[in-house]
């Protein structure tokens, strides 16, 4: 079958299954070296998606597939077929910064602009405007920190600056921000390595709610917060994709004894 017809089909089969993004065959290429090798994954719309896998297996690689993050290392090439909704995302035609701006991305370490509250959360929603006034950006700001579950901590301080919270609550911040410019797919990339076990449950909490809304993709070295939080689990070793499936199967049931030594703690 031609690549269009597969394409044509993969397509039917994503309304089908409303799956947000469908990945074929991704490879990604640091210089000569091959990371990633020929990745097949669909991503199911507001779930939870968790990619796990021993260190160095391509987890981010993969992740910054997602939204052309890899397009912004120097010798990092990516092929393969990588559809948002059915499109190319890859197209020479795409404009990557909408594309950021509709998978957007949460970093392992909180990374907070130098700016106030309002601003880190503002910043996104300015460049792209989404807000004809001020109080429709008042209105946006408001919403995503609710959203993110930081309004409350944080509304009689919105000048005070970003960098002035605490770890988890930058962590939270740093989602309201994502959560600003209305994307549809948000990547987290360890979002909670950098955080206490208190604040790590605040991030569980809050993706368990937004998912609702959102679809979303988490790396995590946690095989309890993949437990936890997703519905879909991929397991990665050394650059492929060895078993995809819904959580509960992956850690009761998996087929693959590679993911079996895994996740029994035997490697990784
Ligand atoms: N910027 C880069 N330049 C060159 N090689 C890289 C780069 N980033 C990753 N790699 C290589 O690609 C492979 C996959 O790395 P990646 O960081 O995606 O793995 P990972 O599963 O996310 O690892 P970890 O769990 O340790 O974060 C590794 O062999 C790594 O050395």
């Amino acid at each position: 079958m031609d690549t269009q017809a597969n394409m044509n089909e993969t397509a039917a089969a994503q309304t089908l299954d409303a799956h947000k993004m469908i990945v074929r065959n991704a490879k990604v290429y640091y210089g000569d070296n091959e990371a990633l090798h020929g990745i097949d994954l669909d991503i199911p719309e507001r779930q939870v998606t968790a990619l796990i896998g021993p260190s160095g297996c391509g987890k981010s690689t993969f992740l910054r597939c997602l939204n052309r993050m890899n397009d912004t290392i120097d010798g990092c090439r990516v092929t393969g077929d990588i559809r948002l909704d059915g499109e190319d995302i890859y197209d020479p035609n795409v404009d990557v910064v909408q594309v950021r701006a509709r998978v957007g991305m949460v970093f392992q370490k909180p990374n907070p602009f130098p700016k106030s509250i309002y601003d880190n959360i503002a910043y996104g929603p300015r460049i792209h405007g989404l807000a004809k006034d001020r109080t429709e950006l008042d209105e946006i700001v408001m919403t995503s920190l609710e959203r993110a579950g930081l309004l409350g901590e944080v509304k009689d301080r919105l000048s005070s600056p970003g960098t002035g919270l605490s770890g988890g609550q930058q962590q939270r911040l740093c989602i309201a921000r994502a959560i600003a410019v209305s994307p549809e797919v948000i990547l987290m990339d360890e979002p909670c390595s950098a955080l206490d076990p208190i604040a790590t449950a605040k991030i569980e909490e809050l993706i368990d709610e937004i998912k609702e809304n959102y679809t979303i993709v988490i790396v995590t070295h946690s095989m309890q917060q993949a437990a936890r939080v997703s519905q879909k689990t991929a397991f990665f070793h050394l650059g492929d994709l060895v078993e995809v499936n819904d959580t509960e199967t992956m850690f009761t049931n998996p087929s693959d004894e590679r993911t079996q030594g895994y996740i029994t703690g035997r490697f990784g």
